[in-house]
């Protein structure tokens, strides 16, 4: 077994996943991912975005292949392990808004900072600040039912922002948002990754976030290409964004 290199905060080698019905996603994929760097996926519907972020962050156990978080082998974690790693250490943000829907937008905000260990007091004044930095600190002390859908999104951005994790995993992050606010929500992210030093690793079906980041890696068919022809960001939108009316 090869070490990762000491810098790659991430690392991936000969990664193959396949789903339970057969259909096949990853084809041996290699990357690293360097700390506090802005690394965007992009790949057509189908590429194998969502399932390389799955393997990177544990949420989909690895077969075939290796995942090294930090030169510690995630390949070789059971569930408790990976799911400890993920609360500790990881965000999520999925293409589609979830929060809890009994606690209001601070109290979701600051939930995974008091699944670590933060006390409620601490965590409400990081929740509100990040709130206020993604431009819904209004909507504090309301419902997730009570808001349209791209605010519910940046509270799902500010949530998964507010613990500082080690690495953020970006699933299509500005899927549901007007293509308007897109760029704007998009640089506030990664920005505000910067300024924390963390680490994002950011899927997108179009093109968009390249120029964000500091590397971008092209899949296509579950395999890593050079060059992939990717339709503009309009054709690319799909169900959530058609959704979003405000
Ligand atoms: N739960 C599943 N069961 C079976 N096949 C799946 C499942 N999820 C994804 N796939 C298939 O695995 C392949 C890769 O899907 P994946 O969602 O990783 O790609 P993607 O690039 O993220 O696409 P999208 O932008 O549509 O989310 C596709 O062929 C897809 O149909």
């Amino acid at each position: 077994m090869v070490a990762p290199p000491d810098n790659d905060v991430l690392w991936a080698r000969a990664l193959h996943f396949t789903h339970n019905d057969g259909s096949p996603a990853l084809s041996g994929v290699s990357l690293g991912v360097q700390e506090g760097e802005v690394l965007a996926v992009i790949g057509p519907r189908g590429s194998g975005k969502t399932t390389l972020l799955r393997c990177l962050s544990g949420l989909a156990a690895v077969r075939r292949g290796e995942v090294w978080f930090n030169s510690v082998p995630v390949h070789k974690m059971g569930p408790t392990a990976r799911e400890r790693l993920r609360r500790d250490r990881f965000s999520w943000i999925d293409p589609a808004p979830s929060l809890v829907p009994e606690l209001n937008v601070w109290e979701n905000t600051a939930l995974p900072l008091m699944l670590r260990g933060t006390s409620r007091r601490r965590a409400k004044t990081a929740a509100l600040e990040w709130l206020v930095r993604l431009d819904v600190g209004e909507v504090a002390r309301k419902r997730p039912h009570q808001l349209v859908q791209a605010e519910r999104q940046r509270v799902c951005i500010a949530r998964a922002l507010a613990p500082s994790p080690t690495v953020l995993f970006a699933d299509e992050p500005a899927a549901p948002l007007h293509r308007s606010d897109r760029a704007q929500v998009l640089r506030t992210l990664t920005t505000a990754a910067r300024s924390h030093g963390i680490t994002v690793v950011l899927a997108s079906p179009d093109a968009d976030p390249a120029a964000l980041a500091d590397r971008t890696v092209t899949l296509l068919d579950g395999r890593r290409v050079n060059t992939v022809h990717l339709p503009p960001a309009t054709e690319t939108e799909g169900r959530a964004a058609c959704s979003l009316s405000v």
